[in-house]
């Protein structure tokens, strides 16, 4: 494995001379270990096993190099199996557009099967999808698609059906190590191991019985993986990071690391995650925390942030409507006027679970809506106090509880459960949402893109009209007898 991934871009630069055709194994834009092992195992395979192909296998991990230091768990295993990271591809190293647009590439989907909007134009070259999430739509392209806890198990069943001695210790280790950490050391409880992912770890550790012991691995995995130290606000919810979009309405999912006590303590947060979004051109952020308590068993929280009140009112009624599956959020106290907070009682309900809800929510709703105008978000550095029900301007009030209406205590922003919130920033439990606006047409089947193309043929709205739909949003409270009336 070690040669093969050195190998590789002194492989690409020949192919990419000769105008011959590039073959790339691509991961999910998180890049999680599961996406970088996947690539790694299976262009390895396809390389040693295509004989008769005259491509060259390119494994590419899907971000930028720049953000790889972030992987922590990934840069602690491929060190631990003397894998350098300078001989591996990033997405910001090869130009997959190009290649497309020459004729050259054709591509392989690990770890996910829905191309992020902007990389619609490669649908066509996508032909096969290796993943372990349930098929949003039916790809035209050859599909392995398992509900197992790790891809990695999916690369191994299919590695172990080639030539024995293609299985190498490193690639084993770099499979095995995934496949652990993905399913939580193969505990039950945790809601992710499948009878297939400990058959095929067993696999591995039949053919090399000196791999390390499974809870050693596990927890220098795990303590690689939860080791945010010293990472900036924007730089934690880079680490774990997934967009969705609805032509022009960007929400940023992230995966954080630690307690939503300590996320919210952070010094000057809520201008953070403002910068943070307009820095990327995000409407709103959903930050998902998992943390673990004495008995070191899991704990969810969640928070949802924009300084737009339509996004975030609209994002926090539907997640905690959600019943596919239910989130049990209980509201907690957030002393930014810009952040709900929840503590989420379903445990197992992770990012996995969620992208849908939001996916669903954002093509059904048929919030078209236009690119945030920079106008519309204001700066990040104001000083003056944020209007209450502000649309732009990333003031600093959130910082100090005076000028928040929630606010009571003085001094540091403190996160308590708290029973007084402002419906007009957060909705209280049983909040609907009805759009007047007739829902979008159905994405066309077979897409593998992450929005609906159709998208793009709709007018585009500006900011102010976006606000306009928002405030035609009737809310729906269930009266007394259960019957909905509008408000
Ligand atoms: N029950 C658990 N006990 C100990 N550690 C756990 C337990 N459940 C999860 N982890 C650790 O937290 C990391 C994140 O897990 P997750 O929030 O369930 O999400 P995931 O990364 O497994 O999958 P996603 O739902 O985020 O899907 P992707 O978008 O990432 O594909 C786990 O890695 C584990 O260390
Ligand atoms: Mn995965
Ligand atoms: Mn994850």
């Amino acid at each position: 494995m070690e040669r093969f991934v050195r190998s590789r871009r002194a492989a690409l630069q020949e192919h990419v001379q000769h105008r011959q055709e590039v073959h790339v194994v691509l991961g999910n834009e998180s890049c999680d270990l599961d996406s970088m092992v996947s690539a790694l195992a299976l262009a390895y395979y396809l390389a040693k096993t295509s004989l008769e192909s005259k491509a060259v296998f390119v494994p590419v991990l899907n971000i930028p190099r720049s953000e790889f230091p972030l992987r922590t768990e990934s840069a602690f295993l491929l060190q631990e199996q003397q894998i350098p990271d300078s001989c591996l591809i990033f997405r910001d190293e090869i130009d997959l557009h190009a290649l497309h647009r020459a004729g050259l590439l054709s591509l392989t989907l690990v770890d996910h099967h829905i191309l992020p909007s902007g990389d619609a134009a490669l649908e066509e070259a996508v032909i096969e999808v290796i993943d372990h999430r349930p098929l949003e739509r039916e790809p035209r392209c050859r599909v392995t698609a398992e509900l197992v806890g790790s891809c990695a198990t999916l690369v191994t069943e299919r590695i172990v059906q080639g030539p024995a001695e293609l299985l190498d210790r490193q690639t084993a280790a770099l499979l095995r190590g995934t496949i652990i950490l993905d399913c939580v050391n193969m505990t039950p409880e945790a809601g992710k191991v499948t009878p297939k992912d400990t058959q095929y770890v067993a696999l591995l550790e039949s053919k090399f019985p000196d791999l390390p012991a499974r809870s050693v691995l596990f927890e220098a995995l795990q303590t690689a993986k939860f080791d945010v130290s010293g990472l900036t606000t924007d730089q934690m919810l880079r680490k774990d990071l997934k967009v969705l979009s609805s032509d022009g309405l960007v929400l940023a999912i992230s995966a954080v690391y630690v307690t939503l006590e300590a996320f919210l303590q952070r010094p000057g947060l809520q201008q953070d995650l403002c910068a943070f979004c307009q820095r990327h051109g995000y409407g709103g952020l959903v930050a998902m925390t998992i943390s673990f308590n004495e008995r070191n068993e899991p704990f969810r929280q969640l928070a949802v942030y924009s300084q737009h009140p339509a996004v975030r009112t609209a994002v926090c009624g539907v997640l905690e409507r959600a019943n596919n599956p239910p989130l049990d959020l209980s509201p907690l106290g957030s002393l930014y006027p810009n952040i709900c907070a929840y503590h989420q009682g379903n445990t197992v309900a992770s990012r996995k679970k969620v992208l849908p809800i939001l996916k669903d929510f954002l093509r059904e709703r048929g919030i078209t809506a236009g690119p945030m105008h920079p106008a519309d978000t204001g700066s990040c550095g104001t000083t003056r106090p944020e209007p209450k029900d502000s649309s732009a301007g990333c003031g600093e009030s959130g910082e100090n509880p005076e000028d928040s209406d929630v606010a009571g205590e003085a001094g540091a922003p403190e996160y308590e459960p708290r029973g007084r919130r402002d419906p007009a920033r957060c909705p209280r439990h049983g909040d609907a949402l009805l759009e007047d606006d007739a829902p979008l047409p159905p994405t066309p089947m077979n897409s593998l893109v992450d929005e609906c193309p159709l998208d793009r043929g709709l007018p585009k709205l500006s900011a102010e009209a976006i606000f306009e739909k928002f405030s035609h949003i009737t809310v729906v409270r269930p009266s007394a007898s259960g019957s909905p009336e509008k408000k």
